[in-house]
């Protein structure tokens, strides 16, 4: 459990707060003085809970932190707490989420540009409370609120345990491959116009040439950056076959896929990617992901 030198209850008037760029839960209500120490206090649990999240993925450097997310437009962090627990209360669990701009392929290699993409972006329980069933209720409260569904959201470099939960939970198991660090499920683009609940993210197909090789050449930045990618008879069978793919199965898929990320070999600054996978955020973005940097 994550415990602090403060009484986290006040900041808590429910167990799981939402917070955006003002730093302050959504449920605060204070005069300026108090608003100050609010935000102070919620900077140092973000920043506790990022940290603590990053150790636990094994990542060099932190997704989340208080500055981050004060920088960001489209940004919201779920913090779920126990006041039970310890002296002061704990807080135990941490979600967020954002929109993105992608340019993603779908199920048949097509490249489309998806704007305000819902995105997965970091997601954390602590060890001593995992696998009970808080990550779910987390998750769950954040898909109410945003009115987001499982299936259409995007997932920015995932764990094992992650690709596990939503396997579990949503019954998420078919990704449909990407270039870049994002993994998608099928189905993400079926009736893509309600891809984010509310209707309004956009997506713009490329138009596809098919060569004799199998070769699938678009006039994308994900074909200029990565290459064609190829649709042979192997991936036509695998999907029509509908096999269930396993969690781990699914990673490995990834880590093939994937040309950075935890799973890559470091690889030099692609500026390229970098503007193409840049969400909307004014924070600081990654390579080729648009929240991470994840590996430096
Ligand atoms: C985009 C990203 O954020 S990627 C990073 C995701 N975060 C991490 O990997 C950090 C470490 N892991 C965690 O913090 C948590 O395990 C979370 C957030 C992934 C899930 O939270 P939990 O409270 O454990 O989830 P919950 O109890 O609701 O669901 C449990 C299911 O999650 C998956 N899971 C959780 N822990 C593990 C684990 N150690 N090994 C494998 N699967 C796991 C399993 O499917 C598990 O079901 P099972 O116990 O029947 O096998």
């Amino acid at each position: 459990m994550v415990e602090f030198r403060f009484d986290i209850k006040p900041l808590f008037s429910q167990p799981i707060i939402k917070v955006t760029s003002n730093l302050l839960p959504h449920t605060f209500r204070g005069d300026r003085r108090q608003s100050l120490d609010a935000t102070t206090k919620m900077s140092e649990i973000i920043d506790r809970l990022g940290q603590l999240s990053a150790t636990s993925q094994g990542l060099s450097k932190p997704v989340t932190t208080a500055q981050r997310l004060r920088m960001s437009d489209n940004q919201t962090i779920y913090l779920l707490a126990d006041s039970e627990a310890g002296h002061n209360g704990a807080v135990i669990g941490l979600l967020k989420v954002g929109t993105k701009d992608l340019y993603l392929f779908d199920e048949t290699g097509q490249t489309r540009k998806v704007e305000q993409a819902p995105s997965i972006l970091d997601f954390y329980v602590h060890e001593s409370r995992q696998r009970a069933g808080l990550g779910k209720r987390l998750f769950q409260t954040m898909l109410n609120e945003e009115q987001w569904t499982p299936l259409k959201c995007s997932v920015d470099r995932p764990s094992e345990k992650l690709l596990a939960f939503l396997s579990k939970h949503y019954g998420l198991q078919r990704v449909i491959p990407q270039a870049n660090n994002f993994v998608l499920y099928e189905g993400f683009f079926n009736d893509a116009a309600s891809a984010n609940g509310h209707g309004n993210a956009h997506e713009h197909a490329q138009s596809p040439q098919r060569t004799q090789n199998g070769l699938h050449i678009t006039n994308s930045p994900n074909t200029q950056l990565f290459g064609a990618t190829y649709l042979g008879e192997d991936s036509n069978r695998r999907r029509g076959s509908q096999q269930q793919t396993t969690p781990n199965a699914l990673l490995q898929q990834i880590t093939q896929i994937s040309p950075t990320g935890r799973y890559g070999a470091k690889r030099p600054t692609c500026s390229m990617a970098e503007i193409i996978h840049a969400g909307n955020a004014k924070g600081g973005k990654g390579n080729g992901s648009a929240e991470t940097n994840r590996i430096k």
